[in-house]
């Protein structure tokens, strides 16, 4: 009879634990779907309630192209989370991400600060306090300012003049022109910073597998970005990070400590040259960043690394990935390839373009400068959301709609560059002349929506120095080659963990006639 009594007791227990449980979520997943203001708003079900859509999609590789879907399905306000909503109404982004825009940027940064030896930091591009944040830029703008670009030019050149050398012994081959701008990249940022190209283009090769420590944190941190709060039990957690570097798989998507101290050893070899190493006394990036003002030190040793390490991060992968998106869209639209040329030769033949060419050069091509820019238009390097936190007192939607202080809200730049309200109904097709045929009007509406350097406050501060590496090298290579996709019928592939890497553009490597 104890027995049974006790069997029930237990049974009761554990239904009773199990009913409870059941009604928490319930009550849970309810609250959160009710949220006042986001309630609202339209979106998937599952979004409202959990981050599995967007965890998932990050996962999969195609955010940019699942917040386009959602933005066709529900409206220019869409909630993708529960804490979570994506605009496509272009009247918010001054609102949203301007100077005097009160929103700072989301916990998703965080994933992104670095780990100095003297702890975790926060880079230029990952802090979230405007105050400090401001405190941060002011030593280091002058040095990405037009002003500066000058004399980072002859390091450029160095990498230009590797980069014809190497598509001259490929004439008649096919090459993998991704990877060759990747490395073109590579050594063009870690030149201008350091004064040291590391060579991936001489060696043909990943130098200190550096690339792939990049890309397999980038494919942790969008993931986790999604859902911030994790990151201190995963890579954000001493022990687990520790346990983490026995693991190779696990190794690479936590390798931010590995590209934190290649930064590092590259600060080592230029504040202590040694006879060999063949640091110049040249205006490189980091001999202008000031780390004294009258006599007072404005930005300590992690300070300095954190924005090396900035550049780094920031400088490879974008350039790269717009260079492949230039290449690429003129080998696919002929009649632009061939204005291009045209530009080009005509310049050439009145003796306008020296060689190499200047950036100064380059920027009086107008046509060249709307094929950059409408190829970062149709593949802007970032396809994340640039999340925003709403400040205290909320925010009130133009549809009415109130989002109270610490929503999540943001624009994908790959929703702003594909909005036919602003770029017409040929939104989706490579067509630079939209930049140069425009009214002042459409125009200022059309360089609004061009998100891909960022807007406002946080806007890209390498714009200046990625400009000068696309203006330069395009022309430069586009005088001696021509490129034709091997397989034209194949479609590259994107990849987005922040940053959207295209893979697959091999292209046959042709010397010009004229
Ligand atoms: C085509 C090439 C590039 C693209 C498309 C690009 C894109 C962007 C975007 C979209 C942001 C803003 C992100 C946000 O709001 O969350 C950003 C920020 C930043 N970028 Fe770039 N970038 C490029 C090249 C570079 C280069 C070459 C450097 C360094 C030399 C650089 C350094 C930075 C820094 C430091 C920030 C943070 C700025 C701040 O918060 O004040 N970028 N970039």
């Amino acid at each position: 009879m104890d027995t049974i009594l006790g069997a029930i007791s237990s049974w009761t227990i554990l239904t009773t634990v199990f009913t409870l449980t059941l009604l928490y979520l319930l009550a849970s997943i309810l609250l959160t779907k009710l949220r006042p203001g986001l309630r609202s708003l339209p979106g998937p079900f599952l979004a409202s309630i959990s981050n599995i859509p967007r965890v998932y999609s990050c996962y999969k590789g195609h955010q940019m192209l699942y917040h386009i879907s959602l933005h066709q399905k529900y409206g220019p306000f869409v909630r993708i989370g529960p804490n979570h909503v994506s605009f496509s109404d272009p009247s918010l982004i001054p609102q949203i991400y301007s100077i005097s825009s009160k929103f700072t940027k989301s916990a998703f940064y965080n994933v992104f600060d670095i780990k100095t030896p003297a702890g975790p930091m926060p880079t230029i591009f990952s802090v979230r306090d405007e105050g400090v944040h401001k405190t941060f830029k002011r030593p280091v703008a002058g040095a990405y300012a037009m002003s500066a670009l000058r004399e980072l030019e002859p390091m450029n050149d160095e990498c230009s003049a590797i980069f014809m050398e190497k598509m001259e012994e490929r004439v008649g081959r096919d090459v993998d022109l991704g990877v060759w701008v990747h490395w073109y990249a590579w050594d063009t940022i870690t030149s201008i910073t350091f004064s040291n190209r590391l060579g991936f283009m001489a060696n043909e090769r990943d130098m200190h597998s550096i690339i792939a420590a990049i890309n397999g944190r980038l494919f942790y941190n969008s993931i986790v970005g999604q859902v911030p709060y994790l990151h201190r039990f995963l890579f954000g957690n001493p022990v687990v990070a520790y346990l983490a570097t026995f693991i190779p798989s696990l190794a690479l998507l936590n390798s931010s400590r590995y590209i934190v101290d290649f930064t590092a050893q590259q600060l080592a070899r230029y504040q202590n040259p040694s006879k060999e190493s063949n640091v110049p006394d040249c205006q490189d990036m980091l001999s202008r960043f000031k780390r004294f003002k009258d006599g007072d030190m404005v930005m300590s040793d992690s300070e300095l690394l954190s924005h090396a390490s900035g550049n780094v991060l920031a400088g490879s992968d974008t350039t790269a990935a717009s260079l492949r998106s230039i290449f690429y869209y003129l080998c696919r639209t002929p009649s632009a390839h061939a204005a291009l040329l045209a530009e080009i030769d005509a310049a050439d033949a009145r003796g306008a373009l020296s060689d190499p060419i200047t950036f100064a050069e380059a920027q009086g091509l107008p046509y060249l400068q709307a094929v950059i820019k409408e190829a970062l238009r149709m593949h802007p390097a970032v396809g994340l959301l640039l999340e925003r936190v709403v400040p205290a007192g909320g925010f009130t939607l133009p549809n009415g709609v109130h989002l109270s202080a610490g929503t999540v809200i943001g624009m994908n730049p790959w929703v702003a560059a594909r909005d036919e309200t602003v770029y017409g109904s040929d939104a989706g097709t490579f067509r630079p002349e939209r930049w140069v045929e425009q009214g002042e009007e459409k125009l200022k509406a059309m360089e609004r929506n061009f998100l891909a350097f960022g807007s406002g406050t946080r806007t890209c501060l390498g714009k200046n120095v990625s400009l000068l590496e696309m203006s330069k090298l395009v022309p430069q290579v586009l005088r001696r080659f021509g490129f034709e996709l091997t397989n034209p019928e194949r479609e590259w592939v994107m990849q987005d963990y922040w940053f959207v890497q295209q893979k697959g553009l091999i292209c046959k490597v042709k010397r010009r006639e004229k």
